[in-house]
């Protein structure tokens, strides 16, 4: 959010108390109000990727497969059953019928491999490197929130349409969803093997596909191949006699075989299990040769991420508050080292990361408690170092480029620092390195922190400090993630939304820096519990002005989250002018791409041809979406409120006049 918020001509409001008392102003320019007791908390920005395809690549070139072929190409025959439950006529996703329509056309050019097959052409942007991009945009391709989980058979056959389509190959199991498009065979080839074991068609037309390392980004899970549903097996519901049922084996019993025999043949390198020696050393079994010359000859990611060891709880402050240990694997491509450190799902964890002296230092900081994971690479490592976080699995991402392109044995020496609690927030120096304006009066500062990047988790804000006439002004943000912006993607800086109050004392300045300039960051800030959504369903963010940006982070880790999937998103978004309403461009792209989310803007000063809602937050407009039998029905909801002091009273209010629950309100104020 940012966080002066006077469009609805108030002071601004932040933090989650209900009873809001005016805090302590440290420098006075009707800007905001900012609480001077900080929260014990370190950082974070949530950077979930949305369901639409903002930033979709778009390079229009068509590169051949990086994948060697064996000398005597195989003869193609398209001798497999074709699915009849696959619904290639279903509604179509951003990739979908259309795409299709124009991809399946074969080309007449032959395979850019040698193959005498026919491939298809592919949409302009679905490149083998747009593809590879997409896997690098920090996208959830698996859909997973970045947490792997077994996948029984059964669940397998549900996902089977091009909204939702999974595959299984060796015993894993990939979402191809997002894949779809940029299959040089066409999407309804690749849809022949959604929803079931594909391996065998799979190796039958193209066995040399490095699928592992093109699908890597999308691995879901291992195929539950042991433990199939019992009435998959006996097919209860089906009333044959049983006689034919044991001699007829059922359609999950022969997925059940195939996984088995497909397990069994299965070329992935098993690897050895990495038993820390001492409770710092973290080892792990070389890539065999294939795999090295593999991740050498491309910077594929490649599937050598192991489970590479854990903190020892020894070193942990055993009191009953203190966290649970930290786990973390890695994984590599020639140029980049890729470190997931895993806390607790809905855990809201922040961080930072740094590289000095040659040492790669991360700072989790998790429920008021700070660990520090050091890690004396095998070889060295270089910035600038990027750092995201998984909102619903908790699991934490550093990427590093390797200073040398090269295949390591080992990811190096691992230490884990005991927990600590947070007393007090950080400050940081960070500098401005792109400013773009938003509206009118709005600018979007991306800021990268001198230190390395930071975290600042979901729903909490920063503070910017600045010296006016010797009198220290400080003003809260809250960072917006990527995708809000043109900027791109850009895993290391915290970008800010400063809207300019002339008679402000601060954001006139904020609203002229450039490129290179400086400021001082603290925080982080804030007491928003994610955990509190954890079996929400419906979320209904209610907005004034620049109160919009605690709710950007909030709606995509709704829409994005898997479990329970978000059902229903309400944004009632009140601002004065048609001008005024910041990101209206992305929310409807989001709006139009998924229909979850409901945005519904009321302006209290429209213009002459604005045909939405007018006029300022009252009953009847909150009831739009929010009724006591909706409140009644849906009982897994719950409701956030940001903006003027005095717009977040009456929200709140207004909220549990229609049967919202306090306990189920976040007001953010501060
Ligand atoms: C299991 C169901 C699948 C079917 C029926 C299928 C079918 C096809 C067909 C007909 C072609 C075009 C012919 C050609 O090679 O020139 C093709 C090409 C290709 N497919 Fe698939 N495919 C499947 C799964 C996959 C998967 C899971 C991947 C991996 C991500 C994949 C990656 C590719 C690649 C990279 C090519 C180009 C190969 C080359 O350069 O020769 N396919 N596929």
């Amino acid at each position: 959010m940012s966080d002066t918020l006077q469009d609805e001509g108030g002071t601004s409001s932040r933090s989650n108390s209900l009873k809001i008392s005016l805090p302590t102003v440290l420098c006075t320019d009707g800007e905001s109000d900012i609480p001077t007791t900080p929260d014990t908390f370190v950082t974070s920005e949530s950077k979930l990727s949305l369901p639409s395809s903002f930033g979709t690549p778009t390079s229009p070139f068509r590169i051949s497969s990086p994948i060697s072929l064996p000398t005597s190409p195989k003869p193609f025959t398209k001798d497999f059953q074709t699915r009849s439950n696959m619904s290639l006529d279903e509604p179509s996703q951003p990739t979908s019928e259309n795409q299709i329509n124009s991809m399946s056309k074969p080309l007449d050019t032959g395979s850019a491999t040698g193959n005498p097959r026919n491939k298809c052409a592919l949409q302009p942007g679905h490149s083998l490197m747009d593809w590879i991009r997409l896997g690098n945009s920090g996208k959830d391709l698996a859909g997973t929130g970045g947490r792997m989980r077994p996948v029984t058979p059964a669940e397998l056959s549900t996902h089977n349409t091009l909204k939702d389509a999974w595959l299984a190959i060796r015993g894993r199991v990939y979402n191809i969803t997002h894949y779809l498009p940029y299959h040089p065979g066409g999407p309804e080839e690749l849809m022949r093997g959604a929803g079931i074991d594909a391996t065998e068609l799979f190796d039958k037309v193209h066995p040399w596909v490095n699928y592992d390392s093109l699908l890597a980004k999308c691995l879901v899970g291992p195929l539950r191949f042991d433990r199939p549903d019992a009435e998959e097996l006996f097919d209860i519901t089906n009333p044959s006699p049983k006689s034919d049922r044991l001699r007829e084996p059922s359609k999950a019993q022969e997925l059940v075989r195939k996984s088995m025999e497909n397990l069994a043949n299965c070329i992935t390198p098993v690897r050895k299990k990495i038993t820390a020696k001492s409770e710092e050393n973290v080892k792990s079994s070389p890539p065999s040769k294939i795999m090295q010359s593999l991740i050498q000859s491309s910077d594929l990611p490649v599937s050598i991420s192991r489970r590479a060891g854990s903190s020892p709880v020894k070193s942990v402050d055993k009191s009953k508050d203190s966290p649970s240990p930290l786990r973390f694997d890695w994984i590599q491509t020639s140029t980049k080292l890729t470190i997931s450190i895993y806390t607790s799902p809905l855990v809201n964890p922040g961080g930072s990361a740094r590289i000095a002296n040659g040492v790669l230092f991360v700072e989790v900081a998790t429920n008021g408690w700070l660990r520090t994971i050091k890690l004396i690479p095998e070889e060295e490592l270089t910035e600038p170092l990027q750092l995201r976080v998984f909102s619903e699995s908790g699991k934490i991402e550093v990427i590093a480029l390797k200073a040398t392109s090269k295949v390591w044995k080992n990811v190096g020496e691992t230490t884990y620092g005991a927990a600590v609690p947070i007393s007090s927030p950080r400050s940081v120096e960070c500098r401005v390195m792109h400013v773009e304006r938003v509206s009118h009066d709005t600018t979007l500062l991306a800021l990268c922190p001198a230190t390395g990047p930071v975290i600042v988790p979901l729903g909490h804000h920063v503070r910017v400090h600045h010296k006016v006439d010797d009198k220290e002004c400080v003003r809260s943000y809250t960072p917006v993630g990527d995708s809000w912006d043109h900027f791109g993607s850009d895993l290391s800086a915290l970008k800010l939304t400063v809207k300019r109050y002339d008679a402000g004392a601060l954001s006139p300045h904020l609203a002229e820096l450039k490129a290179g300039d400086t400021v001082t960051l603290s925080g982080p800030y804030g007491n928003f519990q994610l955990r509190k959504l954890k079996q929400v369903k419906t979320v209904y963010l209610i907005a004034a002005g620049t109160g919009i940006t605690p709710m950007l982070g909030l709606l995509k880790f709704m829409l994005v989250r898997s479990n329970p999937r978000c059902e229903r998103v309400h944004l009632l978004f009140f601002n004065k002018t048609e001008d005024d309403i910041l990101f209206k461009e992305n929310l409807d792209e989001i709006s139009e791409q998924d229909e979850r989310l409901n945005t519904i803007h009321i302006l209290s000063n429209p213009s002459p041809s604005w045909t939405g809602v007018e006029g300022r937050i009252k009953s009847e407009i909150l009831s739009k979406v929010i009724t006591k039998d909706s409140v009644s029905t849906e009982k897994q909801h719950f409701a956030c409120v940001c903006g003027p002091t005095e717009f977040t009273h009456t929200a709140v209010d207004l909220l549990k006049t229609l049967g919202v629950r306090e306990d189920d309100i976040h007001a953010f104020i501060g």
